[in-house]
């Protein structure tokens, strides 16, 4: 083994320039198939995703001959190891080739997927679907969205990928680990992982439990008894969304106080003519506003802010790029013009604020200090952007008052996006670590699914399910292959740099009303954590933020206590069963 650092150091700078080359081309060619899906375009990107794979697999050998035991410089041990792990470049080029195929093939599938009614008229899910569920308060049309899409989008992905697992697992193996799922659990560099989140469900589980039972009280009174039952599960197409993953579409079912200040946003965009551009600009004031950076010209005039009017089949799932040439960085998203979106956008964003922050670091460390962190960023700012008192400000929201009243419907709103979340965020991978490991075997899919959304979410299917369906497909992430623990881990630390950067902008009042626009202090402690990138352990990068290392669900509670004490006394009033004891009822009419 080669134990010498400097010839590690010569080793590690030609990666680097390498890197940055390989990297570039085979992004831009992602992009240019992500935003016009067809075979020419997939048939580049598969060319130059194997000549990454490529340069990964002739680094990442040479990396392993090196004994870091005695290096001195931190850095070189941290990058010697990362690219010690090759990923799928440890598979053989058959395999690798219908790895990729078989990932292109899935997310196409999903990206293309669309509904038909009887009349001929289709609908994809951006932005038909997602509207019809956001908006109808019909059983039945929400049923034809919610069956159809699984019937579009999840069915026809079951094949692949179960094929997608053996080869993921395969990839995995060869690189040390037990299968998949623990590959993607070691990049929180955290032993007690999976114990820390287990502990963080069960203290918010009780919040959850109440929200979960005042609005099954509330869409009660709206479909009555024959499809909800007060003691039971909640059907899973009423929440508002397409996977009942956020509740904010059903505020106007659940708005405790109808008289006080409405929280929605979005009929004053529409009104005041707000358009994409418009969104990501006024995102765009809100991060310069704190010192942060703003966007460079070529986001501009690269992004792709709205879907394609000139027929282009395009992967619609919001995402943001880095092109890694510390120049070029795009965000590509269907943009709508809502709150919800509005929400998303600053979400996006803080992806390129990261990457703009981190962009001098070594390729290696250019990602989040975990992917938790990534996710959050932008969800910090909207934290802010979200305050009725924020939104005044801009002009999207005309009277606001300071009450009881108009604090609980705003910590409703909240609520139903940031609480409803957290237990599909935490089954999502839930499932996946078990598909990985073999606990749940293809011929179990669907029915763990499900037995995992009774669990966590207290939802049932409205019409029976079977091992023909594959309803976890229907969820982006799944056929994409991302992660999504990461989005669990994000809306309970979002809420810890929410409060460290409210101290820091001397914020006076509750937390729930804190906005840091403006802030420089909040830009800065932020702008400094971005800058270490992956270069640092993500407890070191908390500590820099919180003053202390560990992920915690205080500050999310301390967000949410005025009603989280509403929702008790409430639901106390109305005598409700919190869960869900009723566990086999089935709404009738199936
Ligand atoms: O998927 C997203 C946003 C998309 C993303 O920005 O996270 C995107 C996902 C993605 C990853 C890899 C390939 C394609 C899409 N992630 C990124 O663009 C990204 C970029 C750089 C680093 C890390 C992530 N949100 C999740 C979770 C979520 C639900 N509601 C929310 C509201 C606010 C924020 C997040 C959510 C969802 O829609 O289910
Ligand atoms: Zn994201």
């Amino acid at each position: 083994k080669n134990t010498d650092e400097l010839h590690a150091k010569q080793f590690l700078e030609e990666y680097n320039s390498t890197a940055e080359q390989v990297w570039n081309t085979y992004t831009e060619a992602s992009w240019k198939y992500n935003t016009d899906i067809n075979e020419a375009n997939k048939e580049d990107m598969l060319k130059k995703n194997l000549k990454m794979s490529a340069h990964t697999l002739q680094y990442g050998l040479k990396a392993r001959e090196y004994d870091i035991t005695d290096f001195q410089d931190p850095l070189v041990k941290r990058i010697i190891l990362k690219l010690s792990d090759i990923e799928r470049a440890a598979l053989s080029t058959a395999e690798l080739e219908e790895y990729n195929t078989l990932l292109s093939n899935m997310e196409t599938k999903y990206s293309i997927a669309e509904v038909c009614r009887t009349d001929g008229t289709c609908h994809p899910l951006d932005p038909d679907l997602q509207k019809i569920m956001a908006e109808s308060r019909d059983y039945d049309e929400l049923l034809f969205a919610w069956k159809g899409w699984r019937d579009a989008a999840g069915k026809i992905l079951r094949e692949d990928y179960k094929r997608y697992v053996e080869l993921a697992n395969k990839a995995a193996t060869l690189n040390g680990h037990t299968d998949n799922g623990a590959f993607w659990r070691s990049l929180y560099e955290t032993p007690t992982f999976e114990e820390d989140l287990e502990a963080l469900w069960k203290e918010l589980e009780p919040l959850y439990l109440n929200v979960h039972a005042y609005v099954r009280r509330a869409l009660y009174k709206h479909y009555g008894t024959k499809y909800i039952n007060l003691k039971g599960p909640i059907p899973a197409h009423l929440l508002g969304n397409m996977w009942a993953q956020t509740w904010s579409g059903i505020m106007d079912l659940v708005m405790p106080y109808p008289d006080a200040t409405q929280v929605d946003a979005t009929p004053a965009m529409v009104a005041q003519g707000w358009n994409s551009t418009r969104m990501f600009q006024e995102s765009d004031r809100f991060f310069t506003s704190m010192g942060l950076l703003p966007m460079p010209q070529e986001f501009w005039d690269k992004s792709m802010l709205e879907k394609p009017s000139d027929g282009r089949q395009v992967v619609c799932h919001a995402s943001a790029w880095d092109f890694y040439n510390r120049k070029d960085f795009r965000i590509k998203q269907c943009t709508v013009v809502t709150m919800d979106d509005l929400i998303t956008v600053h979400h996006e964003m803080g992806h390129v604020q990261y990457f703009l922050q981190y962009k001098d670091q070594p390729v290696s460390f250019r990602d989040g200090a975990n992917p938790g962190f990534h996710e959050a960023i932008g969800d910090v700012l909207a934290l802010s952007v979200s305050t009725p008192k924020h939104l005044q400000s801009i002009g999207l929201l005309d009277k606001v008052e300071s009450n009881h009243e108009s604090d609980i419907n705003f910590l409703m709103s909240m609520a139903l996006d940031k609480i409803a979340f957290l237990p599909f965020g935490y089954l999502m991978d839930q499932w996946r670590w078990k598909v990985f490991d073999g606990r749940i075997p293809s011929s179990e899919y669907n029915k763990e699914w499900w037995n995992l959304r009774l669990k966590y979410q207290g939802l049932c299917p409205p019409v029976t399910r079977t091992e023909d369906d594959f309803d976890p497909g229907a969820k982006f992430h799944i056929p994409a292959n991302v992660p999504y623990v990461r989005y669990f881990v994000s809306f309970i630390i979002q809420f810890q740099f929410h409060k460290a950067l409210c101290d820091a902008a001397n914020h006076v009042g509750p937390l729930h009303t804190c906005d840091i626009y403006q802030s420089k202090e909040a830009g800065k402690l932020l702008g400094d954590v971005m800058k270490l990138g992956y270069s640092k352990p993500w407890p070191e990068a908390m500590a820099m933020i919180t003053g202390q290392s560990k992920m915690s669900a205080q500050p999310l509670m301390q967000y949410f206590q005025p009603l989280i004490q509403w929702l008790e006394e409430e639901n106390n009033k109305n005598n409700e069963v919190r869960g869900w004891p009723n566990y086999n009822w089935k709404p009738s009419g199936k």
